[in-house]
Formats: structure tokens, C-alpha cells, sequence
């Protein structure tokens, strides 16, 4: 499923300078897991990681829809990273909590609903609140669930569909603005960015042809490569760094 010309163009990507390896990480860096709680990196991230931040004008980002302070201590990695959590809302740090009597307030609009549905988790978010349905076993209810969802929330809040969730977010931070921010504070001849979800799609988007974009698993994408899955991420950052020397 690796796809053809990816090893040529990540050779040509790593003969650039400077440069960014940003990356989504909830079904990238770690496999899908039930219990979002459970979901740590896929052996070897930390390792490839840390050997592509110490290369010389290198910068890795972690981009995700995770709250900031979750990423970390889920991931349980470390390093010179830029840590970009709930979908850019978190750019330089934990959000001050101006954002949190709007989402409480939709966070209450929402936990009926889900109450209500066998198998369905409630997430209440820096920036955003999202109903999970992985482990709703009826699939017809879990896909009214999120449905229902929908329907019952302010329609000037932004809904950002994923992998058996919807999420509702109370800024419209996503995660395009996010990559394009650091490819302009960086100042980067190019940047590669790794993700597997609907979100991702805004990041491949603004990244034109002389950046590299991944698309990681099945799905449609507008990214120009892509990879089957977490295992092949690992190989595909250790292919990068050894290129870098
Ligand atoms: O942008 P990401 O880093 O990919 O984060 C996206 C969401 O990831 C988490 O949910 C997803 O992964 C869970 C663990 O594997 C899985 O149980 C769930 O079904 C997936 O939707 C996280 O819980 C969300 O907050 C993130 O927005």
C-alpha cells in the first residue's frame, strides 16, 4: 500500500533545509485503541523522533486534536518538539480557560445524548467536546448518535467528523492554519506531514507540491503519498533520518 515515488521524494525532501516533520498522532504515531487513555506510541516513535529533532535544521511538530496537556501525558514522549494540541487551538501552550463556559455549556447539551446510547463516552476538551462511539456495539444507534449530535448544537460551532467520532469545537482552529503557521515562523524550504484522519485534510491541503504529505491508512485524501499504517510511519521517519545523516 506504500505508495510508488515515495522514497524518491522523501530523498529529495531531506536534502532540503530547514525543514519541518510534522505529525498528527492518534492512528500515526499510535495505533487506534478503544481506550483513548490506551493508545501510546507504536515501539520505535520515541527513538525516530528524538534522532530527527537532534538533526541540524530539523524541527518535529506533533499536531493533534488532542488537548495539549493529554498529548503528553498519553504519548508519554519528550523532547525539543512544538506541541500543537486541539487542532491548533493550542499553539503556544495550554488554552487559559476563556473558551470553557461556552464548551461546558455544550458539553451539557450533549451528555444526554449520550447517556442515552449503550457504549458512548462523552470528552470534554480544552477547546471542544466529542462524543466517541468506537464501542457502541449497535451501529445503526451509533451512527444516530452522532446524528443526533448534529443536530442539537449551535449551528456556529464548528463540527469536526473523525474515526468514530464527532467532535464540536468552540474555536475554529484547525490543523491547516496550524501547519501553515509554522512553515511561515520557521521560515522551512519544506515540510512533511504525516496524518490519518478527516482533520488531516485541512494540513494536506495547504501543503502544495513542494512539501511531502502522507496520508496513513486507507481513505480519501488529497495528501500525495501515503502508508498503511503506524508501523510503516516508524520505517518511513527512520528512512528520513538516516537520510539526514
Ligand atoms: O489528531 P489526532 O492526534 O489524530 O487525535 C484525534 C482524536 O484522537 C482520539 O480519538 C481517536 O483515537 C482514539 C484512541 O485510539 C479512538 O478510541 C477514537 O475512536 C478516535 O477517534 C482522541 O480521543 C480525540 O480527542 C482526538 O481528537
Amino acid at each position: 500500500m506504500t505508495s510508488p515515488g515515495l522514497d524518491e521524494a522523501l530523498t529529495a525532501f531531506a536534502a532540503r533545509r530547514p525543514l519541518l516533520v510534522a505529525t498528527d498522532y492518534d492512528g500515526v504515531l499510535a495505533p487506534l485503541r478503544d481506550d483513548p487513555s490506551a493508545a501510546v506510541p507504536q515501539p520505535g516513535v520515541a527513538e525516530v523522533l528524538s534522532r530527527l529533532a537532534a538533526a541540524d535544521g530539523v524541527t518535529v511538530a506533533l499536531i493533534s486534536g488532542r488537548g495539549l496537556d493529554d498529548l503528553r501525558r498519553t504519548s508519554g514522549l519528550q523532547g525539543a518538539f512544538r506541541w500543537v494540541g486541539s487542532h491548533g487551538a493550542e499553539f503556544d501552550g495550554p488554552l487559559a480557560g476563556a473558551d470553557a463556559g461556552r464548551r461546558d455549556e455544550l458539553a451539557g447539551v450533549l451528555r444526554p445524548l449520550v447517556e442515552g446510547t449503550p457504549g458512548a463516552r462523552l470528552e470534554v476538551k480544552p477547546a471542544s467536546v466529542a462524543v466517541h462511539v468506537r464501542q457502541v456495539a449497535d451501529r445503526v444507534r451509533a451512527a444516530g448518535l452522532l446524528e443526533q449530535a448534529r443536530q442539537a448544537v449551535d449551528p456556529s460551532l464548528t463540527l469536526k467528523p473523525g474515526k468514530d467520532v464527532l467532535e464540536v469545537a468552540v474555536t475554529d482552529a484547525h490543523k491547516g492554519a496550524a501547519v501553515q503557521r509554522l512553515v511561515e515562523e520557521l521560515d522551512v524550504a519544506a515540510a512533511l506531514y504525516l496524518g490519518d484522519d478527516v482533520t488531516d485534510e485541512d494540513a494536506f491541503r495547504v501543503l502544495g507540491p513542494d512539501h511531502l504529505t502522507v496520508k496513513v491508512g486507507e481513505g480519501e485524501t488529497v495528501a500525495r503519498h501515503r502508508v498503511p499504517g503506524p508501523e510503516a510511519v516508524v520505517g518511513l521517519l527512520g528512512a528520513l533520518a538516516d537520510r539526514l545523516g
